[in-house]
């Protein structure tokens, strides 16, 4: 089976659907492959095995194999994978040619440390807009942005056609901010404060919460503190069980 060839519109070639429907879990490792890929390329590499890849990105190979094939890419035996032409595709799929305004809502310490993070313009999104309700913090100046009210928050999202929203105010506030930004047609959330939002269903919203992951990671610990005190002296098992990190 051979690569989709150069200059094809990726996604359309080899009777892929112009827009395939991937797995939740294929889509949340799309952007572990691109940083690997980009990684790959800043070292001058044009192709890489399956292997590599997904050594590079922390999967297992017949995940990485199975989730390119959604995308229509196969590689080429003995070859590889097309460095470039995987960027490309992957990138389309995620819409990072978009480059996306993202406006930020509550500036205080996450918000100033997110509104000061130089990262995302170089992952394909803009932070066009940052609001605040305390008038204390409008009219501060943050990586170029002004602190705007988020009684603008309306008129400035219609204006940079901002379609994502990242919500770090505390959580009493947080539905409130959704709903705002809903009201103002943004329709992607990412959402810092703890808690659920309640949203319509043509907006999607993801949650961070770093909590969540210490936790987690404290069942770890639990269970391989539990393991090592077994009687007759049984070892502990390798860390995560011997299972690929978390959430893949
Ligand atoms: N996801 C994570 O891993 C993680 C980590 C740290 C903090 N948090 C959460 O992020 C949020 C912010 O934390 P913080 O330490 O920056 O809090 P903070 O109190 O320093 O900042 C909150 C900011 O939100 C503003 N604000 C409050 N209500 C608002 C509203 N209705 N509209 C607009 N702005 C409003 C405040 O004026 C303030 O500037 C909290 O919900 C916190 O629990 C999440």
């Amino acid at each position: 089976m051979s690569q989709q060839r150069h200059g094809s519109t990726p996604g359309e070639a080899d009777g892929v659907p112009a827009f395939p429907d991937l797995p939740e879990a294929t889509i949340a490792r799309l952007p572990e492959y691109l940083r690997a890929l980009h990684h790959l390329a800043e070292t001058g590499a044009e192709t890489v095995s399956s292997e590599g890849l997904a050594a590079a990105a922390g999967v297992n190979s017949a995940k990485l194999r199975k989730d390119l094939s959604h995308l229509g890419s196969y590689g080429t035996r003995g070859v590889g994978y097309d460095v470039a032409l995987l960027v490309d595709q992957i990138e389309y799929i995620l819409g990072l040619d978009k480059n996306r305004a993202v406006c930020l809502v509550g500036v205080g310490n996450l918000g100033h440390a997110l509104a000061g993070y130089a990262g995302f313009a170089s992952r394909g999104f803009r932070v066009v807009a940052l609001f605040d309700a305390d008038p204390k913090k409008v009219g501060e100046q943050i990586n170029g942005l002004t602190v705007q009210h988020t009684d603008d928050l309306e008129r400035v999202a219609a204006e940079e056609s901002i379609a994502i929203g990242v919500i770090a105010t505390p959580p009493g506030t947080a539905q409130a901010v959704a709903d705002a930004l809903v009201a103002a047609g943004v329709t992607s959330i990412l959402n810092f404060a703890p808690g659920v939002l309640s949203v319509p269903s043509n907006v999607d919203v993801r949650k961070v919460d770093l909590a969540i992951e210490l936790q987690i990671l404290s069942f770890h610990e639990h269970r391989k503190a539990s393991l090592t005190a077994l009687p007759g002296g049984r070892s502990a098992p390798p860390a995560n069980g011997g299972q690929e990190a978390v959430g893949s």
